[in-house]
């Protein structure tokens, strides 16, 4: 016995000494590619099918905003772009409405089926905007209110009791229409695009193209660009959320050639060559909204509606309503019971996947 106490002893310094080896994390193996062909396939691509089923039996919403002043063509192109009278004015037209005193918001919804595919389509018009002699910070309403329609889904994501699907209000995009003076942006259109570019995903477009002539389109449009860039307003496709090379070249193509897409709207059908074309009659032929040797009408339809969709909405849900919810969780911490989102301090809330292909 007395001899093993030393040893006994010695053990334990040792064991005090040389701790013994942790167990290493386990690191997640890196995913090896196997080529299932090889052995037949089993079927993983079929998930495109399964989304599309899904999507097709519940449809997706997309909420479209449009602001500029009065006059600029905004129910119309938004009339243009669905091929339908989806805007405000085509709802509750009333010649003799005169200008709002504020900005004044309002939603139409309405639902577009193509395809077997049903789009909940929301216009938000801001009629009002940059219309009143003063025009100091009026793109504050429409800031609240798209912060609005962040909150409403917060609340919703923070509920016990979630709703299968959250209904979403969220503007997933904003079209800002640009006067096609040939001058400067006014003071107004970088304030409204700095302000607004932090919240929501804008779009530049220059309004009624067609009264411009090609060189002052193009000179314009590089002015326009030049002026957003040296001000530091990131529009829509901001770079910053490229997500691959091939997002980058097909972005920087965006950004660098049609940003701001100069545009031509029209809910007039004429027929073209025996064909029915949307246009305008003029004393010097018609402008066809689609031509792209007219306008660029159709470039922004396929950006907007072909080929950044899905993209709009997962930036406005990753990115811009990311941002929302952090800060609206960090500043409840701070306030007094009572006035935090359920009258008390929330708890953390994790993110929820981008409700697209539900
Ligand atoms: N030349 C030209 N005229 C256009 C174009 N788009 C619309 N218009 C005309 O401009 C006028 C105003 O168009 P709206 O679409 O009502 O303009 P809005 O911006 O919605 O106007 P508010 O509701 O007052 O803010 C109408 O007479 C349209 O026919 C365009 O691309 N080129």
């Amino acid at each position: 016995m007395s001899k093993g106490l030393p040893e006994a002893r010695t053990d334990t310094a040792m064991s005090e000494l040389v701790p013994e080896p942790r167990p290493k994390p386990a690191v997640p193996m890196k995913p090896v590619s196997i080529n299932s062909n090889l052995l037949g396939c089993i079927g993983i691509d079929t998930i495109i099918e399964q989304m599309r089923k899904k999507t097709m039996k519940t449809g997706f919403d997309f909420n479209i905003m449009v602001v500029g002043q009065s006059g600029l063509g905004k129910s119309t192109l938004v009339n243009t772009l669905f091929k339908s009278q989806v805007s405000r004015k085509a709802s509750s037209w009333n010649r003799e409405e005169k200008i709002p005193k504020t900005v004044e918001i309002k939603a139409i919804g309405h639902v577009i089926e193509e395809g077997g595919v049903k789009m909940k389509l929301t216009v938000i018009d801001t009629p009002g905007f940059g219309d009143q002699i003063n025009n100091e910070n009026c793109w504050e309403p429409i800031e609240k209110y798209i912060n609005e329609q962040y909150e409403k889904f917060l609340k919703e994501e923070v509920n016990i009791a979630r709703k299968k699907r959250i209904p979403d209000t969220r503007v997933h995009c904003c079209l800002y229409f640009i006067s096609p003076t040939g001058h400067s942006l006014r003071p107004l259109d970088l304030e409204f695009m700095k302000h607004l570019s932090k919240v929501v995903n804008v779009i530049p477009v220059i309004a009624k193209a067609d009264t411009m002539t090609l060189e002052e389109k193009s000179e314009f449009k590089q002015r326009v660009r030049k002026e957003l860039e040296v001000n530091g307003i990131e529009f829509y496709p901001q770079k910053e959320f490229d997500e691959d090379l091939e997002d980058k070249t097909e972005n920087d193509k965006i950004r660098q050639e049609s940003m701001p897409f100069a545009v031509v709207g029209s809910d007039k059908e004429y027929q073209v060559n025996g064909k029915r074309v949307l246009g305008r009659k003029t004393p010097w032929g018609i402008i066809e909204v689609e031509n792209l040797n007219h306008c660029e009408f159709a470039l922004l339809r396929d950006f907007v509606i072909r080929t950044h969709l899905q993209d709009l909405k997962e930036v406005t849900h990753n990115i811009h309503y990311e941002t929302y919810r952090a800060k609206r969780l960090n500043d409840n911490g701070g306030l007094p019971p009572g006035e935090g989102l359920l009258g008390t301090v929330l708890p953390p809330v994790p993110a929820t996947p981008c409700p697209t292909a539900e």
